[in-house]
């Protein structure tokens, strides 16, 4: 689909800068979603973006696709700003960048068959109608694992991960450069979750897909992707390649998400301590650096100074005061919080 094959630039194929939203409320509150995020997307590769419910997740995936206007920032794709595009260059723009639903059926017209659903899509395109595009509706069927005849079927019958597959041919339809997958597998049994995430990976390499792939679920994430970016409340906290960030977690926040995450193997000993308490309202967040109330290592520095990231090396980045300076192991320091 992309007969360039594997790219040969280092530069990577997106680039965010400063990426802020915020929500108006009447009333004049203000939903700080998504608060200065960084963040590099080489080409090929999937990068995870992981956090609890209301971390921003979902905000940072449609402003990329700008389904959502940014209040802030700069998303520079192969070298354009995106953000900057008129709504009419943006028309045309639009079929490079594909999102992918957590539930597909909501997002497939019931009363159309599969081969309707695709090509519609195709029409962008400018595909003539007839053999060629019959042939390619098939072709993309098999790419996503579902057989040519499925084409004359209805969304309803198909099993969840069969809708999801289609869901993935019809993003594929346009031939995108970049796709958002929004929790791609969350509402799939966990038999079927690890299909869909070997689709996903098959189809990386075979089109050298780049991705972002949103997900609660650490261990998702952990699986499917070559980067964790670990977001809380608007703000990203650490990231780094799975391996490294799941062999070694740095920020108290990452450690934490880890020991809530389903353990696979029962043998192996949890090290961290899971999070008490609820994430806190976005429309007041707290000074200083947001995770700071439900840290167990904050000191009183944490209320009143915005943790600089900082570059650790071997691709790998954190927001915290302490990490480093040794006291990001127990015995724990706790302190009041303001
Ligand atoms: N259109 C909107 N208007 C007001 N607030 C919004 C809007 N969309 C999202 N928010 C708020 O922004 C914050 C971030 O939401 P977002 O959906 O991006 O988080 P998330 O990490 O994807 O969580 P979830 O997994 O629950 O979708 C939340 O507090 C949410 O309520």
């Amino acid at each position: 689909m992309h007969p360039e094959g594997p790219a040969v630039s280092d530069a990577p194929l997106l680039r965010i800068e400063g990426l802020t939203k915020h929500f108006h409320l009447p009333g004049g509150r203000v939903v700080h979603a998504v608060e200065d995020v960084n963040l590099a997307i080489d080409r090929g590769h999937i990068v995870g973006l992981v956090g609890e419910s209301g971390s921003g997740k979902t905000t940072v995936g449609r402003t990329l696709l700008r389904l959502t206007e940014p209040t802030a920032g700069r998303m520079i794709f192969d070298g354009t700003d995106v953000f900057a595009l008129s709504a009419r260059d943006m028309r045309v723009w639009r079929r490079r960048l594909q999102i992918i639903f957590q539930d597909p059926y909501s997002s497939l017209d019931p009363r159309l068959t599969i081969a309707a659903i695709i090509d519609e899509a195709l029409d962008t395109r400018g595909l003539p109608k007839g053999r060629a595009r019959r042939d390619r509706i098939a072709e993309l069927l098999e790419l996503v694992g579902l057989a040519a005849d499925h084409a004359t079927r209805y969304p309803h019958q198909f099993s969840g991960g069969q809708r999801q597959r289609i869901g993935i041919a019809r993003a594929l339809a346009v031939e995108p450069d970049f796709i958002v997958a929004d929790e791609p597998v969350s509402a799939l049994d966990v038999s079927v979750q690890a299909q869909v995430l070997n689709l996903l990976e098959d189809l990386r390499r075979r089109l050298n897909l780049t991705m972002l792939f949103i997900s609660h679920d650490l261990s998702v994430v952990e699986y499917a992707c070559d980067e964790i970016v670990v977001m809380y409340l608007g703000r990203i906290m650490e990231k780094g390649p799975s391996r490294a960030l799941r062999a070694d977690p740095l920020h108290p926040y990452t450690k934490a998400l880890l020991a809530s995450a389903p353990q696979p193997d029962p043998t192996r000993v949890r090290t961290h301590v899971p999070l008490a308490g609820d994430i806190p309202s976005p429309i007041s967040p707290p000074s200083g650096c947001v995770f700071r109330t439900r840290c167990p290592i904050a000191i009183a520095a944490c209320a009143t100074r915005i943790p600089p990231t900082r570059d650790l090396g071997g691709g790998r980045s954190v927001a915290c005061l302490r990490v480093g300076e040794g006291a990001d192991h127990p015995p724990f320091e706790m302190e009041a919080h303001a």
